[in-house]
């Protein structure tokens, strides 16, 4: 909790502090930031909720505006001390096109960079990815890795090809003279698959489930892993590592780190069971009837109804072959980074995240229970 003993003069800005990993990072900081003055909260869309925060001592201002316009941002980020740049177009179902996401997530991190350097603000938390890293095109496992672990990434999708760029972009600006004459401190967190309170995909697998009579089917062997992480924990990450870079300067700017905590190994599908499981679902076997040959070309189906549907409607289902590629590809982290270069230690336990998650389906209009 805060404590009030400590003097208020930071500005922080988060961009993207509607969105879901945004929101949690901006309660964060309310919670755990005992220096914040003012929290700008800057999103295309602004949330009703940033109403109720606005009558706690921090003084919280919301900014709608678009991270492809220059300008906008340049106004949002002068006087801040600290930048969260969280705000992304996180699409890998092809609802977008390649090129606003190329606009959103590269172009809009270079009008970050630049309103940093120009108006003088030191210090920028970028919120990468673990698909800058992977899983790679050709299916190669990453099993338990960490940051130092060496691995062909590969990028052909959008969405990864654009969040490696960024996350170059904010690597390279580290160092740079800012306006006043210091020096610009970055770094980049990746987090796996983040889930937790306001997760759009749970929500959707959780839906279908109830539409399909309270049952999902397995798609993905039980022995693929896929790297997760509560969305609690990622937000805390933000707000130490913010911190933390004034005083580790040296260490962490121009670092990357991957976002971890004690989620247990599961391939997706187990793992969202964690929660739905318990909310009424169940995951029924189907390795039989619907074995990998069938969901690629189920996958690739979807992709080609796509492309002939877009000139009459959007037709984006959670499968597509890179969906699939993901999904069906090991790809967990095992490190202790965090931890050693900033004192990184999780906030929730995997009991605390499970239940805060299970308790958030459950409150879901329609839930099963
Ligand atoms: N969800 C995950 O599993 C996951 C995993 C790793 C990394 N990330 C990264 O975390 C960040 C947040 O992702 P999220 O899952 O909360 O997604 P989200 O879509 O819920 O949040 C993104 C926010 O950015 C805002 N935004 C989009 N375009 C914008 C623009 N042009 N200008 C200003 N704001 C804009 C959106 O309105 C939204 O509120 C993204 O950068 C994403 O790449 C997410
Ligand atoms: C084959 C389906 C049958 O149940 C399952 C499809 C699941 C996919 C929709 C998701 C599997 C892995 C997810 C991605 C992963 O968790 C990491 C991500 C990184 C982040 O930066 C953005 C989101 C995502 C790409 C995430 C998207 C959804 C999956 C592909």
């Amino acid at each position: 909790m805060a404590e009030s003993t400590e003097v208020r003069k930071l500005v922080y800005l988060v961009t993207g502090g509607c969105g879901f990993l945004g929101e949690h990072v901006v309660r964060m900081l309310l919670q755990r930031e005992p220096r914040l003055s003012e929290l700008r909260v800057f999103d295309l869309h602004l949330g009703p909720w940033l109403e109720e925060l606005k009558t706690g001592p921090v003084q919280v201002t919301a900014i709608q505006g678009d991270v492809t316009q220059a300008h906008e941002v340049a106004a949002a980020v002068a006087g801040a001390h600290v930048v969260i740049h969280a705000a992304g177009l996180v699409d890998v179902f092809g609802r977008a096109s390649p090129k606003t996401i190329h606009e959103v997530n590269v172009q809009g991190t270079k009008n970050v960079i630049e309103a940093c350097v120009q108006t003088g603000t030191r210090f920028l938390v970028y919120t990468s990815s673990m698909e800058v890293v992977g899983p790679n095109i050709k299916g190669h496992p990453f099993y338990r890795g960490n940051e130092d672990t060496p691995y062909e990434a590969v990028h052909k999708h959008p969405y990864p090809c654009s969040k490696a760029q960024a996350e170059r972009l904010v690597l390279e600006a580290n160092g740079r003279e800012v306006r006043g004459g210091l020096p610009l401190v970055t770094c980049a967190l990746r987090p796996t698959g983040i889930y937790g309170e306001g997760h759009q995909i749970m929500r959707d697998f959780y839906h279908q489930g109830l539409r399909l009579g309270g049952r999902l089917f397995r798609a993905i062997p039980a022995s693929v892993e896929h790297g997760r992480v509560y969305v609690g924990n990622v937000a805390w990450m933000h707000v130490l590592v913010a911190r933390e870079l004034e005083r580790r300067a040296a260490l962490v700017g121009g670092q990357v780190y991957f976002c971890y905590d004690e989620s247990p190994y599961k391939s997706y599908e187990d793992f969202n069971m964690e929660f739905l499981g318990p909310c009424g679902l169940r995951l029924v076997e189907t390795r039989l009837l619907a074995p990998y040959w069938l969901l690629m070309l189920l996958a690739v189906l979807n992709a080609l109804l796509q492309w002939l549907l877009r000139p009459l409607l959007l037709y984006a289902p959670l499968l597509n072959p890179y969906t699939l590629a993901v999904a069906n590809t090991t790809f967990t982290v095992s490190t202790d980074k965090a931890q050693r270069h900033f004192g990184y230690e999780p906030l929730f336990s995997w009991e605390d995240s499970r239940t805060r998650t299970i308790r958030w389906v459950r409150a879901m209009e329609g839930s099963a229970q």
